[in-house]
């Protein structure tokens, strides 16, 4: 961001107030995102009362969170019940119970978009095993949900004494590629750990390409029994060429949740993100909704034509119940309710979600009585 823009940008803001940021927490199990959730939480704590942030955690299965969160998937969905009542192991428990919650996340937006006056930065604690969230449909609505309504930045946490081996380092990033490019929202790689790893050689690998295969030629096990480089020391030299374009979106920040150390940089990086959502992701999402708009009226306007092809196909093999079907305007009983083409066609993208309402906030821990969820069988 150059700075005569961050200049114009931020002079336009301060006349009224920003909509808060939301922080999308993400890391592999063991990364260190719950503890990084409750340092970024207790430094804006410690900034004053009117900086606290609104902290939503969506892993059903935490057993304790390191943070109060205001709104808990566990206070509404009871993670061991839903697997027992769909007979499901551990991780189709967990994608299950996010599918239900997902189901009422438009009340979860409403309360926070309720708040938003009152609120700088919403966090979003989400469940450890990153594929439920990264590759499930509920967590593409859940992101898709919240990017579209407020600013919207990922944090990926990485454990960074566990990548310091090229190949590993290697995969880090590729899934964190995978993710950009599945989201297309402003993202930052969060090294965190630092206390026992500082995170300067995966700054200078995503710099310079050549210190990366420098590296990744003197790890050990790269040459087979002939010293030819092995195949995955080849991919992995590809692999470095192509990240490199990639590197240039990311902002990579070193944290230590445990000592606080950088999360203030981390902060600098989640406020600069704010400009990139607004430069890159709104107009593209603008871009996403005129086309869907489109394709909605394209698929309208040919179920209708389909309709009347095939009301003028049954009048020409049957004029004589044709000429009885015709409209009686004298008639008294003239039906003409089922008659409209429209109904099949139903914009939802337009509607409220269905379902009773149900104040997630204020519901009983653990204990979905009286929820409507949809039983098998
Ligand atoms: N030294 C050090 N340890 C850390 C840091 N952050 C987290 N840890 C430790 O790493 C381990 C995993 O941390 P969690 O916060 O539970 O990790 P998580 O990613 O939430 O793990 P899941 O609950 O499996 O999703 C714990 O033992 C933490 O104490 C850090 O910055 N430095």
């Amino acid at each position: 961001m150059s700075s005569a823009e961050g200049t114009s940008s931020s002079a336009a803001e301060s006349s009224e107030k920003k909509k808060p940021i939301v922080i999308i927490t993400i890391g592999m199990a063991g990364a260190g995102k719950s503890t990084f959730v409750q340092r970024i939480n207790s430094y804006l704590h410690s900034k004053g009362p009117e900086s606290s942030p609104y902290v939503i955690n969506l892993d059903p299965a935490v057993a304790n969170t390191p943070f109060d969160a205001n709104i808990d998937i566990r206070d509404t969905i009871d993670y061991h019940k839903v697997m027992k009542e769909y007979n499901l192991g551990p991780n189709g428990g967990i994608l299950t119970a996010l599918n239900l919650f997902t189901t009422k996340f438009d009340q979860v937006l409403d309360i926070v978009e309720k708040r938003a006056d009152t609120v700088e930065y919403v966090i979003l604690d989400t469940p450890g095993q990153i594929e439920i969230f990264t590759w499930s449909a509920s967590g593409a609505i859940i992101t898709d949900a919240v990017a579209s309504s407020l600013p919207t930045v990922v944090a990926y946490i990485i454990d960074t004494p566990r990548t310091t081996a090229p190949a590993t380092f290697m995969s880090n990033m590729l899934y964190a590629c995978s993710i950009l490019y599945k989201t297309k929202l402003p993202f930052i790689l969060v090294f965190n750990k630092t206390d026992v790893q500082p995170h300067d050689f995966a700054i200078e690998w995503m710099q310079d390409f050549e210190a990366f295969q420098a590296a990744l030629a003197s790890h050990k096990g790269t040459t087979d029994d002939e010293g030819e480089p092995t195949y995955m020391n080849s991919l992995m030299n590809s692999m470095s060429l192509v990240l490199d374009e990639f590197y240039k979106h990311l902002t990579a920040v070193g944290v230590s949740s445990v000592t606080g150390d950088g999360i203030k940089e981390f902060f600098d990086a989640v406020d600069a993100s704010r400009t990139e959502y607004e430069r890159e992701y709104l107009p593209e999402l603008q871009r996403a909704r005129e086309s869907r708009e489109k394709s909605l009226k394209a698929a309208k306007e040919d179920s209708l034509n389909r309709f009347m092809k095939d009301l003028s196909l049954d009048r020409e093999k049957n004029p004589a119940a044709a000429a009885a079907d015709r409209w009686d305007p004298t008639a008294e009983e003239a039906e003409d309710e089922d008659d409209d083409v429209d109904v099949n066609i139903i914009d939802r993208s337009e509607d409220a979600w269905p379902g009773q309402y149900i104040d997630v906030t204020r519901m009983r821990p653990r204990n979905d009585e009286g929820m409507s969820w949809p039983r098998p069988g």
